[in-house]
Order: structure tokens, then sequence, then C-alpha cells
């Protein structure tokens, strides 16, 4: 990272400004964020106010834009994404644009630029996808990966991480479950059984930079992550906010939701190296001869199960309670509500 310069599409969300502040304590020499809302440009360019950050308006779908920022640079983390189920589902012509469509702007202009790696941020919701956002998001784990087959000795190398859900994410169910708590009011509980894996910012930034590490030509890295159920999370950040026995409202799965899901496919962990806290899956180098999908399967794929959320490491309360209090909102929450 000594004096390079990195470029992080959807560089203002909560990814990139955890990105950009490592990045920053390691020396780089110039980060460009591209992105589409200029008042966060403005709030995170006053919150660092260090000149190595430079700000480039524009879209991933506008392969001008996404060339612009590209200008110089060393590596590319590419978060730029529709990741909200609800939206996507409503508008999957937009999902496609963004996530499909502008990930292959992302990896054609690097190309071009020949910047050295880009890392493509992916999510569980992509394996196996049942709604828009992890199918558009699944396109685009191909796109990365058809890059890498098809250019073998490109000097741009495509890699590829997925993730589970970021604990106290912009969003997400925790702090909805802090403001219900905060208000007195119910904890609205989907699916009490329903599972998620739990990672925190830190290590899902962790996960980028091991993969831009590590990767060979369209590697997939994932992190290892315990899980918990809905209704422990909720008991957990009621506990830790002084509320032993919260009131649970069941509302039902919504729409889009599953039960469990996967970070790897079987398939997958056929092929996957056991890395320590991460597994990483090479690349299906495969060439496109018909013969190879039709007549040769893969046997050894019956033998191994996917890796859920329902089979990883399953935490209990005790157990999920320690793990959120780790985070400094839940520092900050449990010391005020002493
Ligand atoms: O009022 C609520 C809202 C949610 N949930 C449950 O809480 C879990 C987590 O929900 P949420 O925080 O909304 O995350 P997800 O819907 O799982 O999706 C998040 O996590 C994904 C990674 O898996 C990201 O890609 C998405 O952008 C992000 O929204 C799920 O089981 C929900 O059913 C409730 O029980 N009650």
């Amino acid at each position: 990272m000594q004096g390079a310069t990195v470029t992080i599409t959807g560089g203002t969300g909560s990814f990139g400004s955890t990105m950009v502040g490592h990045l920053l304590t390691r020396g780089v020499g110039e980060v460009h964020i591209l992105s589409r809302d200029e008042t966060k440009q403005d709030d995170m360019r006053t919150r660092f106010a260090d000149s190595r950050l430079k700000f480039f308006l524009g879209d991933v779908r506008d392969p001008d834009s996404v060339a612009d920022a590209l200008i110089g640079t060393d590596f590319v983390f590419h978060a730029a994404a529709l990741k909200q189920v609800p939206s996507c589902e409503f508008f999957p012509q937009q999902a496609v644009k963004t996530n499909v469509l502008g990930s292959h702007n992302v990896v054609e202009a690097a190309a071009a630029a020949g910047v050295r790696a880009v890392v493509f941020l992916s999510t569980d919701k992509a394996v196996y996808p049942v709604n828009a956002m992890g199918m558009s998001k699944a396109l685009m784990e191909k796109t990365a990966q058809a890059f890498a087959r098809s250019h073998p000795g490109s000097r741009t190398t495509v890699s590829l991480t997925r993730y589970g859900n970021v604990m106290y994410s912009r969003g997400s169910v925790i702090p909805l479950f802090v403001r219900q708590l905060q208000a007195g009011l119910p904890l609205t509980v989907t699916e009490p059984r329903m599972t998620r894996f739990l990672m925190s910012l830190p290590e899902s930034v962790g996960l980028v930079e091991y993969a831009f590490t590590h990767a060979e030509p369209g590697d997939l890295f994932v992190r290892k992550a315990p899980a918990c159920t809905v209704e422990v999370l909720a008991r957990a950040v009621a506990s830790l906010l002084g509320v032993e026995a919260p009131e649970l409202k069941r509302i039902g799965t919504r729409h889009g939701e599953k039960l469990h899901e996967t970070l790897l496919s079987r398939e997958e962990m056929v092929k996957a190296q056991d890395r320590g806290d991460y597994f990483r899956v090479p690349l299906d180098a495969r060439s496109l001869q018909y013969e190879l999908y039709y007549e040769e399967g893969a046997p050894e794929a019956n033998t191994f199960d996917d890796y859920t959320s329902e089979n990883t490491t399953r935490l209990d309360l005790e157990q999920t309670k320690a793990l959120l209090l780790q985070l400094p909102e839940f520092q900050a929450l449990a010391g005020s509500a002493r």
C-alpha cells in the first residue's frame, strides 16, 4: 500500500469510511472515492481532512466517470452497490444497472487503466439467490469470474469476497432493536428461528484486505463467521440495554427473506481451501466447452454440505452478548444503561 493509489467505488458508505481510515494509516499515496452523493463526499472530506483523499462524483453506471476515477490507480475496491433487499425487489432493473452492468464497467475500466488488482464485494445473499438483490450480486460475481477466466494473462487480478450481515450497519436490525428498546416498544422479530452470520465492520475490511493480499485471478474469499437466531439476537440486545424479559412481537418473514443464509455452496466447499479464519475458493477455470457441462459431473460435490448460518458455529445468548459487547456502539450503550 505504501505510496499506492487506491480507488474505492461506493467509497462514502460504512465500508468505504472504515477502509479509508485503515489505508491512511498504512502509508497509502492517494485514495480516490467514487460515489454519487456530493453531501456524503463533503462530510467525508471534512471528517478526514486529509489531502490524500480525492473525490470523484460519478456512478458505476457511467463508464466515463469510472474511467476518470481510475486514472493512475493501482488497486480498486468495488463496494458500490444497491444492497437493500426491498428496493431491489421493487426495482430489479435498477439492481441490474448498478450491480451487474456497473460492475462490468468497473472491471473493463480497471483492465483498460492497467490496474493491478480489483476486489469485488459480494454477499451471502448471492448464493442460491431468492431476491433481486442477491440475483444481481450473483451476476456480478459471474461477471468478475468470467473476466478472470477469459483474460488469463491480464495484468489486472480480479477477486471476490462474500460477506454476511455486518453488525450495527446502517438500516439493519440491531440499531432497529436498540431504537425500539429505547422507545419502550416491543421488539419486532420476523421469525425467531431465522439465523444470520454475524460479522463486524473491521472484520469485513480485514476480509477484503486478505483477498487483496492473497488473491490469484478469479479467487473467492469468505471469512468464517458464527451465527445466531434472531430471537437470541433480540434478547441479547435487550439484555445489554438492561431489559431481561423483552416483549417480542412476531411479524413473520419479510419479502425475499431466507430462513438461513449460505456463504459457500457445496460445490464451492469441494474446492475450498481452509486458510484459518478464511476459506479460499479458486476460480473454476474450466473452458466453456459444452461437453464439460453436459457430460462431466463432480461426484465429490455430493459428499459436502453448504456452509450456512444454520450449520456454522451457533452462538447462544451469553456468547451473542459477548460478541456484541466487542462493538464500540454497545460499549457506549451498555455503559449508559448501567
Ligand atoms: O424488524 C426486524 C427486521 C429484521 N429482522 C431479522 O433480522 C435479521 C437481519 O435483518 P437485517 O439486518 O434487515 O439484514 P438482512 O435482511 O439479512 O440483510 C442485510 O445483510 C445482508 C448480508 O446478508 C446485506 O447484503 C444487506 O444489505 C443487509 O440489509 C433477519 O433475519 C431479519 O428477518 C427482524 O427480526 N425484525
